[in-house]
């Protein structure tokens, strides 16, 4: 983890590239672990060398990348780094940065390379301080020079790409909603979307807020349309290609949302051949 936060730092440095490499060509070669082959069995939490899951979640904004990568996080112990949170939190305090960031976000673009990198190097060391290791990522990387950079200074062992039609990715997000106080999200948005091409239908009943959360529920200031239509345009043409360079090595499962979280958490587990882990896990709690 301390060459991963010495590596991001070094990259968001204006000689990124030069500095990156020489600190890289220095550091010992990380260990490799073996995407899940769905026929072999796998032990996702940890390989062999006791190094904890690297997971990336990919998928377009309302995918729901961060329940997915959350739920996941607690289940298999490692934390859930959503580059998209740390963002926020910059967003809240007040400063330069925070004026730039917000401008950037409710235009619905990306926050440069450089940015991003420096939070997550930050989050990173925060983490390590508190004896954290290995992680899931969520919206990072979302540009495949951000891909790279993550590829040069650790290894990824599987990468998630969640899938929706976009009809539901739009209502999903408008229907989004935070409780100010708790930070949970919910989602007001009844979804019932005709399949087309051959694919099923989806249906996502909504996700209400308990009755202490209801009269505290705010709602993202770029989860308006033209925003979500804009984030949307970015994802293809900036993250796409991310599932690209992830695919072409080995790592990327795909995965299509059956529909809500109650038909599609049990069908995530078993592409991860996690579904026996969480039996057991519940069986032990
Ligand atoms: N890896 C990243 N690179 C650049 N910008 C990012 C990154 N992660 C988050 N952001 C910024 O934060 C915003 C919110 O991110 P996130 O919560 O992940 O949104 P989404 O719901 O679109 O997936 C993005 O629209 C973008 O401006």
């Amino acid at each position: 983890m301390a060459a991963l936060i010495r590596a991001l730092r070094s990259s968001s440095s204006s000689s990124y590239y030069t500095n990156y490499f020489i600190r890289r060509s220095l550091s010992t070669a990380a260990s490799t672990t073996a995407p899940p082959l769905k026929s072999e069995p796998f032990t996702p939490f940890m390989d062999t060398k006791g190094k904890h899951v690297q997971w990336v979640f990919l998928g377009c904004p309302g995918v729901g990348k961060g329940t997915f990568a959350s739920r996941l996080s607690t289940l298999l112990g490692v934390p859930h780094i959503a580059t998209g949170d740390l963002v926020r939190e910059e967003l809240s305090a007040s400063g330069p940065l925070s004026k730039q960031l917000t401008e950037i976000v409710n235009q619905g673009e990306l926050v440069s390379d450089e940015i991003i990198i420096s939070l997550l190097s930050k989050r990173l060391e925060t983490g390590e301080a508190k004896g954290e290791s290995g992680f899931i990522l969520d919206g990072f990387p979302r540009t495949v020079r951000q891909a790279e950079i993550l590829g040069d200074v650790t290894d990824i062992d599987l990468v998630v790409n969640l899938k929706l039609p976009e009809r539901v990715l739009v209502e999903k997000c408008l229907g989004r909603r935070i409780c100010s106080q708790c930070g949970k999200n919910f989602n007001v948005a009844n979804i019932n979307v005709k399949g087309e091409n051959g694919n099923p239908d989806i249906s996502m009943d909504p996700l209400l807020p308990p009755p202490q959360c209801v009269a505290k529920l705010i709602t993202r200031s770029d989860d308006t349309e033209a925003i979500v239509r804009e984030r949307l345009r970015v994802y293809y043409e900036k993250s796409q290609p991310v599932e690209e360079f992830y695919r072409s090595q080995g790592k990327l499962m795909e995965f299509n949302l059956p529909g809500g979280l109650p038909e599609s958490w049990p069908k995530l587990l078993e592409a991860l051949n996690l579904d026996e882990y969480e039996d057991k896990q519940s069986a032990a709690a």
